[in-house]
């Protein structure tokens, strides 16, 4: 999508006399007030005490955007290409799962904020709505199904061919979360919110799963869920098995070590997400941004690279394009516009972040995300 860059957004924004949250600490701070203490725990914690969570924002600050002026931007093209597929932003919206607990609409409006504002919506296994009617409420728009391995893999394939069904466009498989990070925010509050059963959805619309119910009250449907997710033992051969069940592209989300983007692509993964699952599974792991630029190194052009954890900013997505990722995910941040006001609150921050980003790479010298790619970054 090409997009003239008039800074119509900022000066509506100065001139509006409606209110809403700019910057992910005002959002955050307004989540806080929107939904219950445990909710909100859940959403904004991290694992152990929380040190890769404040890394991921505070590593951005490391490097610094050292712009080129005199060219002309006065059109810029924040356009990407991914898979044969061309998406307007170079951002995707992160799986974020059981997101009833922040607003009853949860995936509905998230995903319609997103086809909206062409952004494309990635959805997790955990969702509070089925592959089925998230992808009615949002019709054709872009998507892509966020897939936590079971442990029995027939539920696997079984939810990949419904996303296939559904016409998502990739298959997201995360590989950080095989259990539960020490989370002593939720411990503290007593939340599990898949036993609260926020994120079934996809499982009590799944024939698979369903055939391998002993018991279907809700404690034990909630049980099989957990068990199925608890997976310690998921390695290499499942990427190649899942590989050879689809024809969608597989990325690989969680992704930090240089030499797991090399076996990555020698499974013939289609591409990878650097990140660290917004440091909520292994405490004291590396930044993602930090992590970027060798893993970015090792792939070269073979398969694209993502990155999510810590953006923010529109200088962050630019930062991210200038060290070696394709695209990014945003996460945090739309969640607390889901608090705020649903569908609405996302698409607030949906347009805010666009315009910075925008804004972002046009005061970089970059007309075009290619060109991103190529900026000076220097680190302090
Ligand atoms: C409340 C919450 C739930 C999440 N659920 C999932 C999920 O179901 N699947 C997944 O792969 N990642 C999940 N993530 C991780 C995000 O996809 C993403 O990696 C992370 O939010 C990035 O960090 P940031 O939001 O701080 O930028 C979740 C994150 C949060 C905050
Ligand atoms: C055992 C995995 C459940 C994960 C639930 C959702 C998620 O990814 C999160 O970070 O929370």
């Amino acid at each position: 999508m090409t997009t003239g860059q008039k800074n119509d957004s900022f000066i509506e924004n100065i001139v509006s006399s409606e209110v809403f949250p700019f910057s992910a600490e005002e959002l955050e701070a307004a989540a806080k007030e929107k939904i219950d203490t445990a909710a909100f725990g859940y959403t904004r914690s991290g694992a152990g005490g929380e040190e890769t969570l404040r890394k991921n924002i505070a590593s951005f600050d490391k490097y610094s955007i050292v712009p080129k002026y005199l060219n002309d931007v006065s059109v810029v093209d924040t356009s990407i290409e991914l898979f044969g597929r061309t998406y307007a932003h170079p951002f995707l919206l992160a799986p974020v799962g059981m997101l009833k607990i922040t607003h009853e609409d949860a995936e509905i409006a998230v995903s319609k904020a997103a086809a909206k504002y062409h952004v494309p919506y990635i959805q997790s296994t955990v969702s509070s709505y089925s592959i089925e009617e998230v992808a009615v409420a949002s019709g054709n728009s872009p998507k892509w199904f966020q897939l936590y391995w079971s442990n029995n893999e027939n539920i696997s394939y079984s939810m990949v061919k419904r996303a296939e069904e559904a016409g998502y466009e990739a298959i997201v498989l995360t590989i950080d979360t095989f259990m539960f990070g020490w989370r002593e925010e939720d411990m503290r509050n007593r939340f599990s919110p898949l036993r609260e059963g926020y994120g079934k959805a996809n499982y009590i619309t799944d024939n698979v799963f369903l055939s391998t119910l002993a018991h279907d009250d809700h404690d034990s449907v909630i049980q099989e869920i957990l068990q199925n997710i608890y997976h310690p033992t998921l390695n290499w051969k499942h990427v190649a098995e899942l590989k050879k069940r689809t024809s969608l592209p597989i990325l690989l989300k969680g992704v930090l070590h240089p030499s797991d983007a090399r076996l990555a692509i020698e499974s013939g993964v289609d591409g990878i997400i650097v990140s660290n699952h917004g440091g909520r599974q292994l405490d004291g792991v590396i930044s993602s941004i930090d992590a970027l630029p060798a893993v970015a190194k090792e792939v070269g052009r073979e398969i694209p690279v993502l990155l999510d954890s810590g953006i923010r900013r529109g200088a962050d997505v630019v930062k991210a394009l200038a060290l070696g990722a394709d695209a990014v995910l945003y996460g945090r941040p739309y969640v607390y516009g889901l608090a705020i006001a649903g569908q609405t609150g996302v698409e607030k921050v949906l347009e805010n972040f666009i315009q910075e980003t925008k804004v972002s790479l046009a005061l970089s010298g970059a007309a075009n995300v290619q060109a991103a790619r190529n900026i000076h970054i220097v680190k302090s």
